[in-house]
């Protein structure tokens, strides 16, 4: 396959957001920890790029990370250029500006994001004239009940408290909130974790006739990597702190390159599935990651010169980006390439 078979036209567009370098550290007593090292990617307009990855690689702090909306203590370094400006070192003030109107953020738990004691068209009043002073209180109306109808919430609920209705209905009114002010760049953190499965496919529906409509950019965090396969263009693949691989998704799923990426779809059940396949051990402290390549105490294929040397970030005649020796024979010695015995790097025991 060559580059252009597999590059949709919207590659060709200029970046809605683009991160370089961007790193965030947390402080902690063992030492700053280093949730995002060193990530950089793009997404395009109209385009939705996956993060996937086990729990506590990172995806979360980078998506908020992106936005600005890092906890207190948190460290930030590198470059997310958004229209034109480098949102990392941003005063506050002007990044407040820009969320909502420009920049979205869809969270997992809704019950703490919707004020109890607002009704949905309190919630909905306030977003709408923080951010555009123009509008009068119909027009306000007009918004909020198309935005809540494309989300399923009939107009009768409009002026309901949040606790009267159901969890996936809040999920959806939360969704309608960060959608109505028609933001350029969203992300959407595990926008389905909670909800039953029906639920969770119209949401998916919903952002994919968003982005079609406004051209929004979307970088959808998942444990699922069926959503990936059927909602996103893109898919980034993040373990400890790094994203190892990313690329067209159908690509990705297709052909994955990276043994990591390969042993989280060999994880995931399926209607195929006929045993179950874990991957050994488990993501690293991110205190002390271990030397070489993040991924070499857990990988199968693992060589000498992944526990000593950084694996470089490898473009693949399809487009994709991996970071990782096995398709870099010539930059390395042939005793580097001999396999890692297990025992050599202590994991014989968990494996
Ligand atoms: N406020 C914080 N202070 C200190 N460390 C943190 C903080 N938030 C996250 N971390 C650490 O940063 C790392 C990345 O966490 P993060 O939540 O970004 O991962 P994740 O991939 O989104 O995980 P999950 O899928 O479970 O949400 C973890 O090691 C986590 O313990």
């Amino acid at each position: 396959m060559t580059d252009t078979d597999t590059t949709p036209a919207r590659e060709a567009a200029t970046p809605v957001l683009s991160a370089r370098d961007l790193r965030v550290w947390y402080g902690s007593k063992r030492g700053p920890v280093a949730a995002v090292d060193g990530v950089t990617f793009d997404v395009r307009p109209g385009e939705t790029l996956g993060l996937v990855g086990e729990s506590g690689c990172g995806k979360s702090t980078l998506g908020r990370g992106v936005l600005g909306l890092l906890p207190p203590g948190a460290a930030v370094d590198g470059e997310v250029r958004f229209a034109g400006r480098n949102l990392v070192g941003m005063p506050a003030k002007d990044l407040q500006a820009l969320r909502g109107p420009e920049l979205g953020l869809i969270f997992q738990e809704p019950m703490t994001r919707l004020n109890p004691l607002m009704k949905v068209s309190d919630h909905f009043e306030e977003a709408l004239r923080t951010h555009n002073r123009g509008l009068g209180k119909a027009q306000i109306r007009t918004r909020a009940l198309d935005a809540l109808r494309g989300m399923g919430i009939p107009a009768s609920r409009y002026d309901s408290y949040p606790h009267e209705f159901s969890g996936g209905m809040r999920q959806r009114i939360m969704i309608a909130l960060a959608l109505v002010l028609r933001p350029a760049f969203v992300v959407a953190d595990e926008p389905t974790t909670a909800l039953d499965v029906l639920v969770e496919a119209q949401i998916i529906q919903i952002l994919a006739d968003l982005r079609r409509n406004f051209d929004t950019a979307l970088v959808l965090i998942t444990h699922n990597l069926g959503i990936v396969a059927e909602a996103c263009d893109r898919v980034a693949v993040m373990y400890a702190g790094h994203i190892v691989e990313q690329g067209d998704a159908r690509e990705v799923f297709a052909n994955p390159q990276h043994p990591y990426t390969q042993e989280l779809l060999r994880s995931t059940i399926s209607l195929g599935t006929t045993g179950l396949h874990f991957i050994p051990g488990a993501p690293p402290d991110l205190a002390d990651p271990p030397a070489g390549c993040r991924f070499h105490p857990r990988c199968p294929k693992a060589m000498r010169v992944c526990a000593d040397e950084q694996p470089p970030e490898v473009l693949l005649p399809t487009g994709s980006r991996t970071t990782c020796w096995l398709p870099v024979p010539d930059m390395t010695t042939a005793e580097g390439r001999l396999p890692l015995e297990a025992e050599e790097i202590g994991v014989a025991d968990e494996a």
